[in-house]
């Protein structure tokens, strides 16, 4: 296994795509194989969502998330055997999973100045990762890291998306699971504000026939190949 040198010039891998792709789950394994730093940008964006609903911020006025997008601290662990998230010190792995979260998340993330506080987060941590970083979401290969190494975009049908995020959430119909997550994906594509894209020069990977760990044995080569130049 190539844990890489620490010598070796940190490797910056950007990983987007559409809920139920895979990016989790992939960018952790990869992170973990290959001895880098990971960071799930979505749980950034579900911190401060929950932020505004636990503080009782009106989610249908940009302009009131706007004024209080810079007041949140949050804080991300990018250990990919561990990784952790904080609002205020406070431990929010789980209550950001919440159906409350996840319908609102697109809505706040929509917002201009949440997105620039959050992407500044986002590159510190990118900078400070001193072999490199896997870094996954939906914007990092067209805006947050544009300069990435290698830039992978995944993808899968939404029929095999909402059956693997349907198994995760015990008892959920897959049949609501998917168009809840269609219409998620439609309001993250089309967002005005650096939307869910793939970047020109990513390489696109449809997951739909892959087990996880093919998924995860391609893009641990094409960072190998990448690293050795090729
Ligand atoms: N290629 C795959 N085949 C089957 N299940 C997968 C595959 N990739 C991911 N999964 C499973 O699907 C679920 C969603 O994956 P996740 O990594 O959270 O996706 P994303 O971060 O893109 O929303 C997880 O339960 C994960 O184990
Ligand atoms: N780079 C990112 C990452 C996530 N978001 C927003 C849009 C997504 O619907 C939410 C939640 O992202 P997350 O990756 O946690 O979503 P799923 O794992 O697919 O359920 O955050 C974003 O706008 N930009």
């Amino acid at each position: 296994m190539e844990n890489g040198a620490p010598t070796a010039k940190p490797v910056i891998v950007a990983i987007d795509g559409p809920s139920g792709t895979g990016k989790s789950s992939t960018s952790r394994a990869v992170a973990a194989q290959l001895g880098l730093s990971y960071l799930d940008t979505g749980a950034q964006y579900r911190a401060i969502t929950w932020w505004m609903v636990t503080n009782g911020i009106d989610l249908e006025d940009p302009t009131a998330i706007a004024a209080v997008a810079g007041k949140p601290e949050i804080i991300s662990g990018t250990d990919p055997a561990g990784p952790t998230i904080t609002v205020d010190g406070v431990d929010v792995a789980g209550p950001i999973r919440t159906q409350e979260v996840t319908s609102s998340v697109s809505a706040v993330s929509a917002v201009p100045e949440v997105r620039t506080r959050i992407t500044e987060l986002q590159r510190s941590l990118a900078v400070a990762a001193e072999r490199g970083i896997v870094v996954e979401g939906r914007d990092i290969g067209t805006t947050v890291l544009p300069d990435a190494d290698l830039k992978i975009f995944l993808t899968a049908s939404p029929e095999a998306r909402a059956a693997r995020r349907s198994g995760e959430l015990k008892g959920a119909d897959v049949n609501a699971t998917r168009e809840a997550l269609i219409k998620r994906d439609a309001a993250d594509s089309s967002r005005k504000t650096s939307p869910l894209a793939k970047a020109g020069d990513a390489v696109e990977v449809d997951t739909t026939e892959l087990t996880l760990a093919q998924v995860i044995e391609c893009v641990v080569t094409l960072v190998e190949e990448k690293r050795a130049g090729k």
